[in-house]
């Protein structure tokens, strides 16, 4: 068998003008659009993928985007400072803090003080403990986009197998709590899981999100498998490949995500509907 492809570009275009008919809406009702603040300090490599992605779909779904590029040596209390004065700010729907960030900030600080019903990424622990609750409000933007993956193609999870390859608080235990709401049995396993291989053997639905390129071994997936590869990683080459062998993979499972093309354009749509979502919380 070969795996049918979980399209992140087309249905990542459907997301994202589902959102702008909404915002035209809005805006013809006499509304303003959202507005998006995103905040960057220095330059990781894998943020500036993103804040290009991320500019051009902001342009596609109507939201006016507000870019602040941080010199590396920023302080901690200026950042502070900067994320204060977007909380207070009415005209700013969606924070995001670009991570990870420089070592002399703690991030940890930085997410909590983000309000809530700004927080775009998810990330605060309001939010997560919302979606441990049953009653998600902001929802993790990767983890929402694999659901969305999965439910546009029609792919049924309740009752299904769920291994999970990595812990992270961005994508590993968002996604557990997220399959678990929708109803699959969910196990996650992180570096020191004992006997991976047999776990993720036995798995209907495996999310790999370890950012370490190939790790999770083409023969390891079940036959008829749904294979979701959060990975983004660069090869010395310059291409992109995800955390699974996907040529080898894709001979076994029924539907798997492509990197580039899959899981990241996912992560940005559902950005563009987690910046309209709050805006109408906040906004009506
Ligand atoms: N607060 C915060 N939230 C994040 O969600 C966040 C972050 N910080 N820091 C950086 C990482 C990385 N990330 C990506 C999202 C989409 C693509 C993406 O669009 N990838 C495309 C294009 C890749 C290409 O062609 O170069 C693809 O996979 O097809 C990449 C990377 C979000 N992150």
């Amino acid at each position: 068998m070969t795996a049918q492809i979980l399209d992140g570009k087309v249905i990542s275009a459907e997301i994202v003008s589902d959102v702008r008919a909404k915002v035209d809406a809005r805006v013809a009702s006499g509304l303003r659009a959202p507005a998006l603040a995103v905040i960057l300090v220095g330059a990781d490599p894998a943020s500036q993928v993103y804040v290009g992605n991320k500019k051009r779909q902001c342009a596609n779904a109507g939201i006016r985007s507000v870019d602040i590029d941080l010199p590396a040596d920023t302080s901690e209390a200026d950042l502070l400072a900067l994320v204060t004065k977007f909380n207070q700010d009415d005209e700013i729907d969606g924070i995001l803090v670009q991570l990870p960030l420089p070592k002399h900030i703690n991030a940890e600080k930085v997410i909590e003080l983000i309000d809530p019903v700004k927080d775009v990424d998810g990330f605060h622990p309001y939010n997560i403990g919302r979606l441990a609750l049953k009653m998600p409000l902001l929802r993790p933007c990767t983890p929402r986009g694999v659901m969305t993956l999965l439910e546009r193609t029609g792919i049924d999870i309740v009752g299904k197998d769920a291994v999970i390859v990595g812990a992270s608080n961005i994508v590993g235990r968002p996604q557990a709590l997220e399959l678990l709401l929708a109803r699959a049995t969910v196990t996650i396993c992180h570096s020191k899981t004992q006997n991976l291989e047999s776990k993720v053997r036995g798995a209907d639905i495996v999310v790999a999100g370890v950012g370490i390129p190939n790790f999770v071994k083409g023969d390891w997936i079940k036959a008829g498998a749904i294979v979701i590869d959060v990975g983004i990683n660069r090869l010395e080459n310059g291409k992109l490949c995800g955390d699974v062998e996907f040529d080898l993979a894709k001979e076994k499972a029924a539907w798997i995500t492509p990197v580039p093309g899959g899981v990241g354009l996912m992560t940005v749509a559902t950005l563009m509907q987690n910046t309209f979502d709050a805006c109408v919380n906040r906004k009506g």
